[in-house]
């Protein structure tokens, strides 16, 4: 029996990494023609992969929006042309309309790079509902959290974190490989019912800023309420000296480096504390290594601790 697993992912020159796949390769179809479509293009074709870019009026698309290898094409013939992969870079209200398409879709991999419009949690994720349009073609989540500046800056600031989810793994697996050839760091995180977190991490702002946030915010008032009773309350109290009107300055100054000088502790001390036990306990060097990198917090602090 012909399974997927035969056949290589995206063909059989891209599987070393660093070799660029040669002229003759892949071809990789977008539909869309919008600010998404043409910086994904351009970064695709910089990364040396053939692309079909297929819109609802090629004739009406400004040929300079995309670089001149890219072919201009109608949806159909995109969605023929392409060997596998075809990213949908259409808004979800648009997605019902690409259903003539079915056909020449079939047995292709769709990448859905939708975002959610709002964080109000909907039945389904936007690739969810892809999949179920599509049922003949196998659906893959990411690319979402690149902006369409990201995509043709490339990963010069650093590797950009791109989670990529699917139920189909050979298909999730030819995207992971993808997302490498571009520059970027795919993490695989699981099946398509992780879409809907996918879709909303680009509108959390600074997640898991949230507790950070408060401590530091309750350590202010500990100490704060402290040099208040200390310095104001206490001599008002005892010798009737009126302080109070250093309440908004000299007090806020006073709190301000506790509050900075235990923040800080509360980051660096963990991994030190761990450390100092951990070396004088001869125990697996693995977990040792993994409990230290682990309170570590901040790289910092970790390499300050070796
Ligand atoms: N822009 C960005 O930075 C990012 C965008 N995305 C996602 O990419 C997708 C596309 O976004 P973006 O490129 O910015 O959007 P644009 O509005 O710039 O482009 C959307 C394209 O969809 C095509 N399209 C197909 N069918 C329809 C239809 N029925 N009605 C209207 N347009 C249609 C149009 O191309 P044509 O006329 O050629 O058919 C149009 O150019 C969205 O899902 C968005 O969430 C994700 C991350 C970042
Ligand atoms: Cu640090």
């Amino acid at each position: 029996m012909h399974s997927a697993m035969d056949e290589p992912l995206l063909a059989a020159e891209v599987s070393e990494p660093g070799s660029r796949p040669d002229p003759g390769g892949p071809v990789i179809g977008i539909i869309g023609s919008g600010d998404f479509s043409r910086s994904l293009a351009a970064r695709l074709v910089a990364s040396g992969f053939r692309v079909v870019v297929g819109s609802r009026a090629p004739g009406r698309v400004a040929s300079a929006a995309f670089p001149a290898r890219v072919e201009l094409c109608s949806q159909g013939e995109a969605a023929q042309r392409a060997d596998r992969l075809l990213f949908v870079a259409v808004y979800p209200e648009h997605y019902h309309s690409l259903l003539g398409l079915s056909q020449q879709l079939q047995g292709k991999v769709l990448v859905d790079v939708s975002n959610a419009s709002s964080l109000s949690r909907p039945e389904q994720s936007n690739a969810e509902r892809l999949a179920q349009l599509f049922p003949q073609s196998s659906v893959v989540k990411g690319f979402n959290v690149l902006s369409a500046w990201a995509l043709q800056a490339g990963a010069h600031d650093g590797n950009r974190q791109v989670p990529i989810c699917s139920d189909e793994a050979d298909s999730k697996a030819a995207v992971l490989q993808l997302a490498r050839r571009l520059g970027f760091s795919p993490v695989d995180v699981g099946g398509l019912c992780a879409a809907r977190d996918v879709e909303e991490a680009p509108l959390v702002l600074f997640p898991s800023w949230g507790r950070p946030v408060l401590l530091t915010f309750l350590l202010f008032l500990f100490f704060y309420g402290y040099n208040f009773l200390r310095h104001i309350l206490l001599p008002f109290l005892d010798q009737g000296e009126n302080n109070f009107y250093q309440l908004p300055l000299v007090t806020v100054n006073e709190t301000l480096p506790a509050v900075a000088i235990v923040t800080l502790a509360l980051v660096y001390l963990p991994a030190q504390v761990w450390w100092r036990l951990s070396s004088s306990w001869p125990g697996e060097p693995n977990i040792r290594d993994s409990l230290v990198g682990w309170t570590a917090g901040c790289a910092v602090g970790s390499s300050w601790a070796y």
